[in-house]
């Protein structure tokens, strides 16, 4: 099947050196609805203007429809674009505006007036048409907006955030219109949002955006509860997936431990995954929980994670507490390399190493996995010492310490919620918990 739109290895760098869109390679077919998911600045409006040939590749091809684009102009590629603040011209009637981009094309005045109303009526708006956009509401405002866009019947349809000025009531149920219009029309969608709920009640599928690369793409479903990469995790659910340190220490024939600083996750030699762990054994890697990993057990089960409740927020349905377990937030630079706090370490560890090694790859190889060491001065109070190893923990300074080193877990309305200081032991349920190295691969054990 012919894609409505296509991108092969699309990379833009502006003028003053930013690269905003890295290699891109994307498919929406047609009638898919696919969202652009990223946090700003990731280079998702980039993709959609040079789609809509506003901006030009770097490098790269853009193919609309199964032809390539790279020579066409804005005006001969049939794609609309729906922005954010409207656009609307406030001088013309909301009619007017929709009939707009029919009148440049010289659509005789019998058609022009069929298909405005067609599509004011599909949108909603057509008991509006006489009004000029000041006296719409921005809901309204953003109707005229995808009608206008629509009324071409174009072979692609771009929209950068086109819910974000609309008022909260309006913008669930606008979601709603906007995703089941562009299934009428069968139309290929793209859709940028930094808003992951708007992302996934819309979307077909997702691609989630970080420094101008995609990161993972897959269905709403796939990239919330099969992340790839760290930074997809971390991006995707609420409240924020929690991400803490953990040293591997494996024993073999005993055990597998994830040490988190203060307490571990461990599981026995029997279960499959410990095995697994094994080549991991002394790297640094990162533990990351949704509520859904965690319940709440009682205090002397074993294997269970202590801590204390530092605040709870309700939401209706259910509660969310927030609990310290002591642990240490991977660090806000998920992509850079983390250096251990001692750099004594660190010249110890580089001086051992084979001189022919020391390209980019081994250095950070070497950094991830630190070996067990004794530790020179005061125990800090992240080291554990039962079997002897003592991970380096770094505290990122950017993060802020009231989140630091907690989990969420959930409790379903009307059970009584925790308060702030209870304590609290929750146990993990390792198929649910997502391991990530230290470049922010996901770590895959066989299930259990
Ligand atoms: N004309 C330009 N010249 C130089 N850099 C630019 C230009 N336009 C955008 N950028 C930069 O390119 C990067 C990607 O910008 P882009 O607008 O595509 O991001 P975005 O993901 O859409 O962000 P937002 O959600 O804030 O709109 C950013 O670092 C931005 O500052």
């Amino acid at each position: 099947m012919v894609a409505a739109i296509a991108l092969s290895g699309v990379t833009k760098v502006y003028a003053d050196g930013t690269v905003a869109v890295d290699g891109v390679d994307l498919e929406v077919a047609e009638g898919e609805f696919v969202t652009l998911l990223g946090p700003t600045g990731c280079g998702k409006s980039t993709i959609l203007r040079i789609v809509a040939g506003l901006e030009t590749a770097t490098s790269g091809e853009v193919w609309l429809g199964g032809r390539p684009v790279d020579e066409a102009g804005a005006r001969d590629r049939r794609v609309s674009m729906v922005f954010q603040d409207f656009a609307l011209y406030p001088h013309l009637t909301a009619g007017q505006n929709i009939a707009f981009p029919l009148h440049t094309e010289h659509v005789d005045d019998a058609t022009i007036a069929t298909q405005v109303a067609e599509v004011a009526r599909l949108v909603g708006v057509e008991e509006l048409l006489h009004r000029k956009p000041i006296q719409l509401s921005g809901g309204q405002r953003q109707r005229v907006a995808m009608a206008r866009a629509i009324v071409r019947k174009p072979g692609a349809l771009l929209l950068d955030e086109p819910l974000s000025n609309v008022d909260a009531a309006v913008r669930a149920d606008l979601r709603a219109e906007i995703s089941s219009i562009t299934r009428t029309l069968h139309v290929g969608t793209l859709y940028v949002t930094h808003d992951q709920t708007e992302a996934m009640t819309m979307a077909d599928r997702i691609a989630v955006m970080r420094r101008g690369r995609i990161e993972q793409i897959g269905s709403p479903s796939q990239v919330y509860s099969d992340p790839q990469r760290l930074f997809v995790a971390a991006f995707l659910g609420t409240p924020r997936t929690s991400l803490l340190q953990a040293a591997v220490y494996v024993r073999t024939g005993e055990e597998a431990i994830l040490d988190l600083g203060e307490q571990v996750i461990s599981t026995p030699w029997s279960d499959p995954r410990a095995g697994a762990l094994a080549a991991y054994h002394t790297a640094r890697i990162t533990v990351g929980m949704r509520p859904d990993a965690l319940t709440v057990v009682p205090p002397s089960t074993p294997g269970a994670l202590h801590g204390r409740v530092q605040h709870v927020e309700h939401l209706g349905n259910e509660a969310i507490a927030v609990v310290d377990v002591g642990g240490v937030p991977t660090a806000a630079a998920l992509s850079q390399l983390e250096l251990p706090d001692a750099p004594g370490l660190l010249a110890e560890t580089l001086a051992e190493e084979p001189a022919q090694s020391h390209g980019v790859d081994a250095l950070r190889g070497t950094l991830a996995r630190l070996r067990p060491h004794p530790h020179p001065g005061p125990v800090p109070a992240t080291a554990r010492t039962r079997y002897g190893f003592y991970p380096v923990y770094e505290r990122d300074e950017r993060s802020p310490s009231s989140l630091g080193g907690t989990v969420s877990a959930r409790f379903p309305l009307p059970v009584p919620a925790p308060r702030p200081g209870d304590a609290l032991a929750l146990a993990v349920d390792l198929n649910q918990v997502f391991l990530f190295d230290h470049q922010g691969d996901r770590i895959r054990l066989p299930n259990r």
